[in-house]
């Protein structure tokens, strides 16, 4: 169903949205890019695939906590002691990322500095949804334009403060990773099914579903995308 924005009814624009969803942040031609009908969907199946284990998870939070502040000292979980213990290792590293000796950080908006940290010379940009980047409506939604535009390679920015100074691609270019919120953030411009969105399923599914198929075209499997996934605090 279309969800309608703007003050003035002449000027309503809506983004054109699966059932269940809603969209309650500015209407802007760009975002309507990223918020397709298609990404949408796929952001829903996520939260619906996954909001009882997140909700369960952060009620084991909220009850850690109470313990915490009522004198437990935090200890290794009793049921992970066979992880802890047994005999395993880690998958090999993604050749495309076995090389990550400098990486720089920063958020996935503004525009200029994206292309700048891809340009700099690290091995990795981390472009992050997280703590650097102030979740609004606006943030959030140009970052993601910004990475889109940054995995398809034609990501470009005019200084009109630095006299028309443009701003592109290198030749080589840092390999990107991106930071969705942790699990504790609402998205609250996305509702689904009445609820508002995880964040990081909002962050993680519109990144995925615009670029995952560049990824493999450009540069094949195991190539990406890459995500660092923070504040999981828990095993489970
Ligand atoms: C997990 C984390 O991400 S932790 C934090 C990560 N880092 C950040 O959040 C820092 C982001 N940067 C900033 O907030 C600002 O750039 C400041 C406050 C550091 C400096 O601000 P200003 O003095 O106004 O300088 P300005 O923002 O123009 O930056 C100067 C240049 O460095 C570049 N730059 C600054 N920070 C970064 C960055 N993190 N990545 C890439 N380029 C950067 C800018 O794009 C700009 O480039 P230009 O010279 O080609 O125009
Ligand atoms: O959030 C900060 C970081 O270094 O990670």
């Amino acid at each position: 169903m279309p969800s309608l924005h703007n003050s003035t009814p002449a000027m309503a624009q809506c983004y054109d949205t699966p059932e269940g969803v809603d969209i309650r942040g500015r209407y802007d031609p760009e975002f309507a890019a990223i918020l397709t009908r298609d990404a949408l969907a796929f952001v829903a199946g996520l939260q619906r695939e996954f909001r009882g284990a997140v909700r369960y998870a952060m009620e084991r939070r909220r009850e850690a906590q109470r313990r915490y502040d009522a004198g437990e000292l935090p200890r290794f979980d009793p049921s992970t002691r066979f992880v802890r213990e047994g005999e395993w290792a880690c998958a090999p590293v993604p050749p495309a990322i076995a090389d990550r000796t400098v990486e720089i950080t920063g958020p996935a908006d503004p525009r200029k500095m994206v292309i700048n940290a891809l340009n700099s010379g690290a091995k990795v940009f981390m472009a992050d949804f997280e703590d650097a980047l102030a979740p609004t409506w606006e943030n959030l939604m140009r970052g993601q334009v910004n990475l889109r535009d940054a995995v398809a390679g034609t990501i470009s920015f005019r200084d009109a403060a630095r006299g028309g100074r443009v701003y592109k691609l290198d030749e080589r270019t840092a390999k990107l990773f991106v930071r969705p919120r942790g699990w504790h953030l609402p998205e609250a411009h996305v509702l689904i099914d009445g609820e508002p969105a995880i964040g990081c399923l909002v962050d993680f599914g519109l990144y995925f579903f615009h670029s995952h198929a560049a990824f493999r075209a450009g540069q094949g499997a195991g190539f990406g995308p890459f995500f660092y996934l923070p504040k999981m605090e828990h095993s489970r």
